[in-house]
């Protein structure tokens, strides 16, 4: 998986209690199937490379995604948070996909994501800002014409 990709997930990790006042732990956070297969069609249409697969969404971006800080004092990351979720064929890390997918289920709404890849935490590669922005614009494209269809 490459900076710039489209990373959709079907379903999603979640730190445990997210939205606990809602709905428990053993509550799926799911895509809807329709919704995230027609945007898998337009964004591989617009000319992105897809992936699919389990994401993982957590509350904080350091700590939450066993990433360092230059903050000496304090808590540290556990460094084999990733290999953990790696070696259980969890694709990505964002911040917002269960809480949507739990409440879409919960109202009744059909709802998926699409996620341009930042980062590749291997790697360390990320995409610079401007090319970011454009690539949103056009993800955000397929994606409105795929809701549209
Ligand atoms: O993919 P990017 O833009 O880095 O988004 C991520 O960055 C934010 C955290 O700072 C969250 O919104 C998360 O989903
Ligand atoms: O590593 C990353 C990249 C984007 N968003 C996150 O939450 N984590």
């Amino acid at each position: 998986m490459a900076p710039g990709d489209i990373m959709l997930n079907h379903a999603m990790v979640r730190d445990q209690g997210m939205l606990a006042a809602y709905v428990s732990d053993v509550y799926p956070a799911v895509a809807d199937f329709d919704l995230l297969q027609k945007i898998k069609s337009y964004t591989a249409r617009a000319g992105f490379n897809v992936h699919t697969g389990i994401g993982m969404t957590t509350q904080s971006y350091y700590l939450g995604q066993g990433r360092g800080h230059a903050i000496e004092s304090g808590p540290k990351p556990d460094t084999s948070l990733m290999s953990y979720w790696q070696e259980r064929h969890i694709a990505n890390c964002e911040m917002e996909t269960a809480v949507l997918f739990l409440l879409a289920s919960l109202y009744q709404i059909p709802a998926a994501n699409c996620l341009v890849v930042h980062v590749n935490r291997l790697s360390d590669q990320w995409v610079p800002d401007k090319v970011y922005k454009g690539y949103h614009l056009k993800a955000a494209e397929a994606v409105l014409g795929a809701c549209l269809e």
